[in-house]
């Protein structure tokens, strides 16, 4: 390649990276219906020297299911840590920038933590259940944060007995797994299958009534049948809660998601909007290469 053509093209990639700058502006505001749920703005994260998100904004739709996907290190689980805080945990990690929950900065010094990711829940890559029966995995937190009246009087009357089994049911019932454990709820939960496992994570969750719910490639464990009753149930918690997946699978995000955010190395924000807008039609030539796997 000679000096001329060696301009032209580095000539050619300042006018791209223009013009996605241009169009960005646009996406970034890309109108969610009503109140977002979440809000972010001008989010920065830094582990140690190195910055691992890059200016974020990003407004979250209430239930709906919003997939953030990007190439591996870009910054997709960084980004979900910090809608609970999980992150404050890092003890090199340092965070700037604004997440308000439904217009609340969950920033601040005097929020409370616990109450914070009793409504933000977080599903994790590899199932996680304690090395319990079913039955506790479920009531666990339940039983840890007061839900369950345990006063004598309640007790005698059995009053109890009845609330925990009813938030047992309704939530293995919600997490599509009642049928498959109803009879068995004191057998050790890691006697189940992957796939279950998962999904009674999902129950745990539920079982303390949350708003959002995180997941972290919740289905990359496990296989297609296991996959897809994990994208059924994310679809139908949709109606319920606020669900933000991160996913490396891109048809996993094209089939359960509403609005898609793209994120590329460096921690950036690329493109978000509607998921087949992404799938079909993505503005950023960059995002077009991602998709079609021409590059990450
Ligand atoms: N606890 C940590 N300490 C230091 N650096 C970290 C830590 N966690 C993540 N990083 C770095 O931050 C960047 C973003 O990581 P993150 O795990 O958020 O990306 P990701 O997109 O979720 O990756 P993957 O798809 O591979 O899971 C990477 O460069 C990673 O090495």
């Amino acid at each position: 390649m000679n000096d001329i053509e060696l301009n032209i093209e580095g000539n050619n990639e300042t006018a791209e990276r223009k013009r996605n700058e241009e169009v960005k502006d646009e996406w970034i505001n890309y109108d969610v219906d009503g109140d977002p749920k979440i809000s972010v703005s001008n989010l920065n994260v830094w582990y140690g020297e190195e910055r691992a998100i890059k200016d974020i904004s990003i407004d979250i739709p209430k239930k709906s299911v919003t997939a953030i996907i990007g190439p591996s290190g870009c910054g997709k689980s960084t980004f979900l840590r910090c809608i609970n805080r999980m992150n404050d945990r890092i003890r090199n990690a340092k965070i700037d920038g604004s997440i308000r929950f439904d217009g609340t900065e969950i920033y601040q010094n005097n929020l409370n933590l616990v109450e914070l990711r009793r409504k933000v829940g977080m599903v994790f890559q590899n199932p996680n259940p304690f090395p319990k029966s079913i039955r506790d995995n479920v009531l666990y937190a339940p039983r840890k944060h007061g839900y369950i009246e345990k006063n004598f009087l309640e007790k005698i009357l059995g009053r109890t007995k009845q609330k925990e089994k009813n938030i047992l049911e309704k939530s293995l019932k919600q997490a599509a797994l009642w049928d498959e454990v109803k009879n068995r709820l004191d057998d050790n939960a890691l006697g189940l299958s992957g796939g279950q496992q998962q999904r009674l994570c999902i129950a745990r969750c539920l079982a303390v009534d949350p708003e959002v719910i995180l997941m972290d490639e919740p289905a990359s464990s496990l296989d297609p049948i296991a996959t897809s009753k994990i994208e059924d149930l994310i679809v139908s918690l949709s109606n319920n809660y606020t669900v933000i997946v991160v996913t490396h699978n891109m048809q996993q995000a094209a089939r359960i998601s509403d609005q898609t955010a793209v994120f590329l190395t460096g921690g950036e924000l690329v493109e978000y909007d509607e998921t087949t807008k992404i799938f079909e039609n993505p503005e950023s030539k960059r995002v077009e290469d991602y998709i079609t796997g021409r590059f990450g």
